[in-house]
């Protein structure tokens, strides 16, 4: 069976390639690019909306997928507690409507943040670096607000005290921001496209885990799985490592 996908978002960066990636796959045909000021009406007939669009716009786009009984794949960043509850209820007044919503569909990032929890107890210390292109237009990246999350949650878990740090005076943003407790840097830099390196350090030893993503295409691979599995999944799934079976 052919899967119709709509892209939201489609004149972005990212969306650009997604409406590409769809018209090579095997088994999905594109249905229709929408960007900011089109009407999404019923998405063109779409089976499956992929959004990426900018934090501000993800909520209403994917609240109107699921009015319209179409499943969501959604790479946008910005979702707090509170968008996520409204797309659950929505989603509980649409049961056979599936929405995954990931903050990052490179395979290696969900490696990164996988091995990051693993490691998160055996530390003292824990810094996360996101390295981005200068066009970006949030801070910290979706990705290292999750790798911090999941790394905090892991440290909580096995009791690990707070990470030793002596700063008494600091110039603004100098220790970065704080995330449950993992301070996260943001660096904006033309040339690059996305990274993060997560470093955890001990008396005698550190352990560096970087991700690269040197093009947009590192992203195709998974959210086309996101595609496949969305329709299967009713419900929200929140990243792309539960669709991955990881
Ligand atoms: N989860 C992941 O793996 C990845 C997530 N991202 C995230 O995806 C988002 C988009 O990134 P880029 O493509 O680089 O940004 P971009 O700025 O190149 O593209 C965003 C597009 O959304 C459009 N747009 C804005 N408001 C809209 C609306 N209300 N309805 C429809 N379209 C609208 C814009 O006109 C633009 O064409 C960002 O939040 C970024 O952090 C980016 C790369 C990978
Ligand atoms: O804006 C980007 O480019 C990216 N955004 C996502 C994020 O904020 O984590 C995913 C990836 O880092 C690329």
């Amino acid at each position: 069976m052919t899967l119709r996908v709509a892209v939201i978002g489609a004149a972005g960066r990212m969306g650009q390639q997604v409406a590409e990636a769809v018209e090579r796959a095997d088994g999905l045909e594109l249905a229709g690019r929408f960007d900011v000021g089109d009407d999404l009406g019923d998405l063109g007939g779409a089976d499956v909306a992929v959004e990426f669009t900018v934090p501000g716009a993800t909520l209403a786009n994917v609240l109107h997928c699921v009015e319209q009984g179409v499943h969501a794949v959604v790479g946008t960043t910005g979702w707090t507690d509170e968008s996520l509850g409204q797309v659950r209820a929505a989603l509980a007044v649409h049961p056979k409507v599936g929405v995954l919503i990931a903050p990052n569909f490179a395979i290696g990032a969900v490696l990164t943040m996988r091995f990051a929890a693993q490691a998160a107890r055996f530390y003292e210390s824990v810094e996360v670096i996101e390295l981005h292109h200068p066009d970006k237009v949030d801070a910290p990246s979706g990705t290292a607000i999750h790798t911090a999350e999941v790394i905090a949650e892991a440290r909580r878990a096995a009791d690990v005290s707070p990470a030793p740090d002596a700063t008494a005076s600091a110039l603004d943003g100098a220790r970065g921001a704080r995330v449950d407790g993992v301070p996260v840097h943001a660096v904006r830099l033309r040339g690059l496209v996305a990274h993060e390196e997560v470093l955890f350090g001990s008396p005698g030893e550190t352990l560096t885990i970087r991700h690269d993503s040197y093009d947009r295409a590192s992203f195709m691979p998974g959210v086309l799985a996101g595609v496949r599995g969305v329709v299967d999944r009713p419900g929200l799934t929140v990243g792309l490592e539960e669709i991955l079976d990881l």
